[in-house]
């Protein structure tokens, strides 16, 4: 596993820093190398950043220009911020410090005593505070143990309403470091970074706004330190670009043949919602599947077969609506005869008895959108007790409250956690930073992703692609939330790659379908 990988709640982080302490490293040297990192990386992103950004009327141009105010916490994170301060002042920087709190931790104290020694101002009240040109908040990391209230909560709205830019160090001040809720206020961010290993609170959707990029400062954590406590096989992991590489088994054996490559169906659209089963058939199409057989309403076998020329097209009869009444595969063949199936968009909940046959089936089965809807009608859980192979489910946060009423979904990643061990399903909660929990708690969270995808039909997208990765590689031995990973990693990068090329506004859902093998290659090449 890379660091990049890794995610660790606070009390986790505190346990490793822990084992490296009572291995003889100071916590002094540690918090030094810490400083110079965020310095180091800092100067990089500022440079960049003074080409975008107007400074204060007091810039003088070049970096030893620049005006920077640091807000100092009391604890561990506030002695960074102040070796930042030091580092800064040294480099040429006008570095002035906040720090109001009256009890320092004892390093903390010292680097204070340092930097006021240098001749770096040091205020305490709001009022004093010269102008600057951006702020470093190392007010707290993941100590913050309570609300913020007081005279501190009022700092952090008047740093808000400063406008400047923020770089936070290991967190916005004022995040949960595990949920990424709010602790009374928090710290708007420009620019995070995180340090050592990635904190849960940053990559939950609630944190995202106060965020801003974030970026891992990797300072050499041992590897068997971290295991040791997360476990060999670590339960929350990010996403990363070669895991799902090892899920894709590529490249091809050479000796294979479609029926080997997988076969998948979807099941999908209605006369009402036919743009759903292209798109659920274009994201499958781009998975590589082997085979593709698609059942939809018999009056929209035509649309199909024109835009999925290689897919097999099952007409099915019809109810007064305009959805499928009831599956009616070709001769000779079961829901058996398939290595997956992928049900629900566009389906409408008149489609019923379509759910109720495919849970009832023994095929690994993905349901989404409508499938998901009726799957609640028929009651969650009991429904899915009847199931004995594989099941995946793919909501969206009303989805997902539909699914599960009484699971409280503002902490994604337990949502999930629960949703998957009452129901023995693979469940993904989709969203900006989209989660995925098998029934033992193992959770894989997305952290790349775009905005530019909240767009209708770009979830049908999603179903298509993780229905023939799926129906791929389902029989190599592989774990089925990998899977899911795989696709959702792939269905975002597909996203990243269109905004690149055609800004936030120009990923329709059918565009997205068209990114997907492209970034692939462009993924591929980078690995090799
Ligand atoms: N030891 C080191 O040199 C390292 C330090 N790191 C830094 O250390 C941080 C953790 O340090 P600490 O454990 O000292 O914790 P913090 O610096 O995050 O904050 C703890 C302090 O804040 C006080 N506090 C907590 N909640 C408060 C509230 N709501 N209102 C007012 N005061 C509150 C606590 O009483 C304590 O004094 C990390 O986030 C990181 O920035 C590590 O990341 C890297 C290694
Ligand atoms: N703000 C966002 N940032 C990144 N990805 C998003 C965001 N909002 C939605 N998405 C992604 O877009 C897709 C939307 O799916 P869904 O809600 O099912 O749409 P539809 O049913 O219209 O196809 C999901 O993959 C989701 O993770
Ligand atoms: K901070």
């Amino acid at each position: 596993m890379t660091k990049e990988q890794f995610v660790v709640t606070a009390a986790q982080m505190r346990d490793i820093e822990g084992r490296i302490f009572a291995a003889g490293m100071p916590v002094a040297a540690l918090m030094e190398k810490v400083g110079r990192l965020i310095s180091d990386s800092f100067a990089r992103h500022w440079q960049r950043l003074q080409s975008i950004i107007p400074l204060s009327p007091l810039f003088q141009g070049g970096l030893g220009g620049s005006n920077v105010g640091i807000l100092a916490g009391p604890g561990h994170n506030g002695g960074d911020a102040l070796v930042v301060a030091r580092e800064l002042h040294f480099q040429g920087y006008q570095v002035w410090i906040y720090q109001p709190f009256a009890k320092l931790k004892e390093l903390t104290s010292q680097h204070l005593q340092y930097a006021q020694s240098l001749g770096i101002p040091c205020f305490t009240e709001l009022a004093e505070l010269p102008s600057c040109d951006f702020l470093i908040d190392g007010l707290f990391g993941f100590g913050l143990e309570r609300e913020i209230t007081g005279n501190i909560a009022e700092a952090i709205n008047h740093f808000n309403d400063w406008n400047k830019p923020i770089f936070s160090i290991d967190l916005p001040s004022g995040l949960h470091t595990d949920t990424g809720e709010v602790l009374g206020t928090a710290i708007r961010a420009n620019h995070t970074f995180c340090l050592g290993l990635w904190k849960q609170g940053l990559l939950q959707e609630q944190a995202l706004e106060y965020i801003g990029q974030a970026e891992l400062i990797d300072f050499d954590i041992p590897l068997a330190d971290i295991h040791a406590i997360l476990g060999e096989v670590p339960k929350i992991k990010r996403i990363t670009k070669t895991t799902v590489f090892d899920t894709l088994s590529l490249p091809l054996s050479p000796t294979t043949h479609k029926y080997k490559s997988g076969h998948l169906l979807l099941i999908s659209g209605s006369k009402r919602y036919a743009g759903g089963a292209i798109l659920t058939g274009l994201g499958a199409r781009a998975s590589g599947v082997g085979m593709l057989s698609i059942a939809v309403p018999e009056s929209i076998k035509p649309l199909l077969i024109s835009h999925l020329p290689e897919a097999l097209i099952i007409g099915c009869p019809e109810t007064e609506t305009g959805a499928i009444s009831h599956l009616q595969l070709p001769p000779n063949t079961d829901l058996n005869s398939f290595n997956a199936i992928a049900c629900g968009p566009g389906l409408t909940t008149d489609a019923t008895p379509i759910i109720e046959q495919v849970i009832n089936s023994d095929v690994p089965l993905i349901l989404d959108a409508d499938g998901l809807n009726i799957l609640a009608q028929l009651g969650t859980i009991s429904t899915l007790q009847k199931r004995q192979n594989t099941t995946i489910l793919t909501p969206h946060t009303g989805e997902f409250h539909r699914l599960f009423p009484d699971i409280n979904y503002q902490d994604r990643v337990k949502a999930v956690q629960t949703a998957a061990s009452q129901t023995g399903a693979v469940v993904l909660l989709k969203g900006a930073r989209t989660a995925i929990s098998n029934p033992e708690g193992v959770v894989w969270i997305n952290a790349e992703s775009t905005p530019a995808l909240a767009r209708g039909g770009s979830g049908d997208v999603l179903t298509g692609l993780m229905g023939g990765i799926l129906a791929r590689v389902v029989n190599k031995q592989v774990n089925i939330e990998d899977v899911v990973a795989a696709a959702a990693w792939w269905h975002s990068q597909g996203g990243i790659l269109a905004v690149k090329e055609r800004t936030e506004l120009g990923v329709d859902a059918f565009t997205l379908t068209q990114y997907l093998i492209r970034v692939l290659k462009l993924s591929i090449e980078d690995i090799l």
